[in-house]
């Protein structure tokens, strides 16, 4: 399995892949695809639990989704997404719902949305053992502030943005997400770090890439402007359904080889 230190050294190296999954059997396909690391996104809140946001999600539903994930990973390493309000309002929950991951769930490091309330914390779990990726840019927990919109566009904010990544480093992250920022902010940020970024609408710059899975898959209704759909799993699905709901109508299933007799049962009534 690639450890933290692993991929703190592919800084500049060979491309990071992370990918989201919120279950075994797609963590396991992750894996087998050679993907470095597996992100139990929060974005589960719109991806499978039906929400217009990430806002709603629990550290219940993260928890279970993580084990989930270790359970079908071996070689991949697991990084639990923290969601809204798990950490930020005190030092010591935080610790706790972040620690949960870890020592229940089978997670290897947690993500964090950064901002100046992140860095004591950042400081704390990585001091504990718990490595830490941060999150700069457009940090979706923040929807209520800033919408979904490209962030960083003018200097000042640019240098903001620099300025947590550089501080959320020297706090101790591991790796830093870096979302919906312009290319050349996110080059000159993947320049000044000695810690890798990850890259989601930041351009080729970066020191890896993540996606959410659904819309890789092409399996999202609706996608942010900067995924790619590398598939068309929404159609493929819709159609395998379609197909045996017209099966089960028309009596072609279940068949025969679906279906199995007990002789002795032949005349019970
Ligand atoms: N399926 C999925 N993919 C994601 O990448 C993703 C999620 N869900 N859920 C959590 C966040 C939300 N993200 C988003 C969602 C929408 C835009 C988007 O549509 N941006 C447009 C419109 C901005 C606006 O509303 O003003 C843009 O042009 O920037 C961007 C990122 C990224 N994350
Ligand atoms: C897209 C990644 C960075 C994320 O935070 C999520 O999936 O929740
Ligand atoms: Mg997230």
């Amino acid at each position: 399995m690639p450890t933290v230190q692993d991929i703190r050294q592919m800084a500049g190296d060979e491309p990071i892949t992370m990918v989201t999954a919120y279950d075994a059997v797609t963590a396991t396909l992750v894996e087998e695809a050679g993907v470095d690391i597996a992100l139990i996104g929060d974005s589960m809140g719109n991806a499978v639990l039906g929400y217009d946001d990430t806002l709603p999600v629990t550290v219940d539903e993260v928890a279970s989704r993580t084990g989930a994930v270790a359970r079908g990973t071996d070689d991949t390493l697991v990084v639990a997404d923290m969601p809204f309000l798990s950490f930020g309002t005190d030092l010591q929950t935080s610790v706790e719902n972040c620690g949960r991951m870890v020592k229940e769930e089978g997670a290897n490091a947690v993500k964090i949305e950064s901002g100046d309330h992140t860095i004591e914390l950042t400081e704390r779990l990585s001091d504990l053992g718990i490595p830490v990726v941060a999150h700069v840019g457009l940090t979706p927990q923040s929807v209520n502030q800033t919408g979904y919109t490209r962030q960083g566009s003018d200097p000042e904010q640019a240098r903001e943005i620099a300025r947590l990544a550089r501080e959320h480093e020297k706090a101790g992250a591991f790796a830093c997400i870096l979302e919906h920022i312009p290319a050349n902010l996110a080059a000159q940020i993947t320049d000044d770090l000695d810690i890798p970024t990850i890259g989601i609408g930041a351009g080729s710059e970066c020191d890896g890439q993540v996606l959410v899975v659904n819309d890789i898959l092409g399996l999202s209704e609706r996608t942010p402007p900067f995924a790619k759909a590398f598939g068309n799993v929404r159609e493929e699905m819709r159609s395998a359904i379609d197909d045996y709901v017209t099966a089960v109508e028309d009596g072609q299933f279940p068949a025969e080889e679906h279906s199995h007799v007990a002789e002795e049962l032949d005349e019970l009534y």
